[in-house]
């Protein structure tokens, strides 16, 4: 096993005809006597996301009496584990920004498809395992996907009254605390909170278990902006992306270019191809000074 979630077990397993390795996901197939729904959309949502970049590739799925199986692409490390094993517990700002990069690039394509991913986080983003796509930024778990537009029309569905609360309490946005259907822009807020844990060890409510406090701090920093504690430091580099999400309309489509143009800055002098830090042993994390954007 080289992972585990909520829901699924992953399993590194070998294709004895092409001597390649593949991640086999399960989940049981009952559960609370109800046969599962989470995999089965997961693979459709795979399914259609084939051939684009950041999504893993599926080369099988199905299920037997016990299990619901996807083989997929075997990748590395997540970005969460790899952030614990880092002696700072952070990465720099130019590993960071070109994940959060990658991961804004990810989504457009999903949100162009018509989906919402609604569990963006750092233990659901890993880079390719191989020389060729080790820089390759892939964006997994698929299991609370779900349409927010018909794309033959562009026409988003009405939202639900209630929408229920889906995601980690950790990386969602304030609108998802209030049960408000999802929209791009939440999964946009899950990209800011999983690049501020990874740039600076934790998000300011990382200590709060209730989930009421977690909420209010999120609202806190909606309101303050760059004018409190929480963009200090470090977490400046994260102030103009915070800004522009905080302007946006749910409704509308993200200036996913504009954004994409304020997480640059926190890469100006490295290229998408050159080494993260974990693959210098975290030298740059380590020897990291800055200073502060105006
Ligand atoms: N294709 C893969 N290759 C390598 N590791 C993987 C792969 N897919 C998943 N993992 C690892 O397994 C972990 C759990 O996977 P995943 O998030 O898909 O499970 P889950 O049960 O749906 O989780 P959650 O509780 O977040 O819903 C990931 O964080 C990742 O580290």
């Amino acid at each position: 096993m080289i992972g585990s979630g909520g829901y699924g077990q992953i399993y590194l397993a070998m294709d004895i005809l092409k001597y390649e390795e593949r991640a086999v996901k399960i989940e049981p197939r009952m559960r609370q006597e109800s046969i599962t729904k989470r995999m089965i959309m997961e693979q459709e949502a795979l399914q259609s996301l084939q051939g684009k970049l950041h999504c893993p590739l599926m080369y099988a799925s199905g299920y037997n009496d016990e299990f619901n199986f996807i083989v997929m692409q075997l990748l590395s490390e997540n970005v969460g584990d790899i952030r614990k094993r880092s002696p700072t517990g952070r990465l720099s700002k130019e590993s960071v920004g070109r994940i959060a990069w990658q991961t804004v690039n990810a989504l457009r394509d999903i949100h162009e498809m018509g989906y919402v991913h609604r569990d963006v986080k750092p233990a659901n983003i890993c880079f390719g395992c191989h020389f060729e796509n080790r820089h390759i930024l892939y964006l997994l778990d698929f299991g609370l996907f779900r349409r927010f537009k018909d794309t033959t029309t562009g026409q988003r569905f009405p939202p639900r009254k209630n929408a229920g609360f889906k995601g980690t309490e950790r990386y969602v946005s304030v609108r998802v605390h209030e049960k408000l259907e999802q929209t791009p822009l939440d999964d946009l807020f899950s990209v800011l909170y999983t690049s501020y844990e990874l740039m600076v060890g934790e998000v300011p409510w990382r200590f709060l278990d209730d989930v009421e406090e977690i909420y209010a701090v999120k609202q806190l920093m909606n309101e303050l902006g760059n004018n409190g504690e929480m963009f200090k430091g470090i977490a400046s580099f994260l102030v103009d992306f915070h800004r522009l999400l905080v302007s946006c309309d749910p409704n509308d489509d993200p200036p996913y270019e504009k954004l994409m143009e304020c997480l640059k800055k926190l890469f100006e002098t490295k290229s998408l191809e050159d080494p993260y830090d974990w693959e210098d042993g975290f030298r740059i994390t380590l020897n990291a000074s800055f200073v502060e954007p105006k």
